[in-house]
């Protein structure tokens, strides 16, 4: 795992910095304390063991920010820390590409560190197209992103970003200028507005035309946002990251609505909604669709015996198990101590042997809660015949489940022609 590499020269600004970035972002972190021992820790691990350098820029043998130099020289990704700040040495640091700065004035100064780290963390993982007809712009705009960390790819005007976006559908953010030839920003978010929505793809308008309502017009055709040539680096970045938090907050809040708030699995709205598009790819397709209906048995007995708290451990461990053992599947807590599992692509002889190797784990090996061990079996029913509505499909999985608690309870009952 990469390393986060602090130089700081102040001992509790250091602690502080990896105390915190260890304990948040679960990186490890080597600390120097000047420029030579940064030297030091470079040539001995490598450069690229290093995810991120935040350094001071006066160190007792490095008073004009030589250690930020020597990081970024090294392609670390750099992010300063200074005592005070000066327009002057704002633009220089920004020229020098350092990722940002940040001035050590307050607490809120480590949490806004933080966020620039955790920021960074997440873009690497991110696409960016930048779309524009002029080479210089498209470059600069290029490498000012990548120094952020972020997967950038470039077109010259709308006809082309469109077929960038066919190949890389998952690119979550386009920055595209208004005039360019063949097709123009305008047409192109339209376009793209078509079915691509502001969540699924960010698009943010840039143009250097004086024309004042350009940014009105661009966010009337579907753009998230807009920016104007000239711009300074940290708007760029503001502009980008702001974009970014908005999508990813609605993202987590939609998240929150589809999951059981104490197992953290999918709950029943989403097996639904997310269930009868798997459903409906079956039927349509010809593929198979195993549903398995699970319970705890007795569990009444486990609340009544070890208590509701303990009660709440055996159905979060319940969960862990199925999310391990059915990493493929859609599984959900329907209610209480009652679960659901769709397995694509499955026929039902081997879903039910499957599922019969968990219901074996699960009676093998006790749960351990308040200090006590509890052991615990669960029921199933499981069917892969493909009814018109996957809540029927449902329902025949539940009168299979409801089969095996009469027939005695820890076991599958599965309906391949009634011979499992
Ligand atoms: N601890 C805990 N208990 C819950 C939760 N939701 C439901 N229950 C309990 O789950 C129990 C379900 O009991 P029953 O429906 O009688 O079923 P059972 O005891 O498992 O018996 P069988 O299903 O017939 O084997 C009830 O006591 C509910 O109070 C929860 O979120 N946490």
């Amino acid at each position: 795992m990469k390393k986060i590499l602090v130089i700081e020269d102040s001992k509790t600004v250091n602690k502080i910095l990896q105390q915190v970035i260890e304990s948040q972002l679960n990186i490890p972190v080597d600390v120097a304390e000047t420029m030579a021992e940064c030297s030091q820790f470079i040539s001995d691990n490598g450069a690229d063991s290093y995810f991120a350098a935040m350094v001071d820029l006066n160190l007792p043998d490095a008073l004009s920010g030589e250690a930020a130099a020597l990081t970024l020289s090294k392609q670390i990704p750099t992010i300063v820390l200074t005592a005070d700040y000066n327009e002057n040495m704002r633009s220089k640091l920004l020229d020098m590409g350092v990722v940002d700065y940040v001035i050590k004035d307050s607490s809120y100064s480590f949490n806004y560190a933080i966020t620039l780290l955790k920021r960074l963390l997440k873009n690497q993982y991110l696409k960016i197209l930048v779309t524009d007809d002029s080479k210089v712009s498209r470059q600069y705009l290029a490498s000012l992103l990548k120094q952020h960390l972020f997967q950038v790819f470039t077109a010259e005007n709308g006809v082309q970003a469109l077929a960038i976006l066919n190949q890389e559908p998952d690119i979550k953010v386009l920055l595209t200028d208004y005039n360019m030839p063949e097709m123009d920003g305008f047409a192109l978010v339209k376009e793209l507005r078509k079915n691509k929505d502001k969540q699924e793809l960010a698009i943010i308008g840039i143009s250097s035309a004086d024309d004042a309502s350009l940014s009105a017009r661009f966010i009337k055709h579907g753009a998230n946002d807009f920016l104007s040539k000239p711009f300074i680096h940290e708007e760029l970045y503001c502009r980008v990251n702001q974009t970014l938090e908005h999508i990813e907050l609605i993202e987590e809040i939609q998240d929150s609505a589809n999951r059981d708030f104490m197992t953290k699995l999918y709950n029943r709205r989403y097996l639904y909604n997310q269930g009868a598009a798997l459903h409906q790819h079956a039927l349509q397709s010809g593929k198979q669709l195993a549903v398995a209906i699970m319970d705890i048995d007795h569990f009444k007995e486990v609340n009544d015996t070890y208590g509701h708290d303990a009660g709440d451990v055996v159905l979060i461990h319940f969960a862990n198990m199925l999310i391990k053992c059915f990493p493929n599947g859609l599984v959900a807590r329907l209610g209480g101590e009652e679960f659901c599992l769709l397995l694509p692509e499955l026929d039902n002889q081997h879903a039910a042997e499957r599922l019969d190797k968990f219901r074996q784990t699960l009676a093998a090996m006790p749960i351990h809660a308040e200090d006590q061990e509890i052991w615990i079996s669960a029921s199933f029913g499981v069917t892969n015949v493909l009814e018109e509505q996957l809540e029927a499909q449902i329902n025949r999985a539940d009168k299979l489940l409801y089969e095996a608690k009469n027939n005695g309870r820890n076991q599958v009952f599965a309906d391949v022609d009634g011979q499992f």
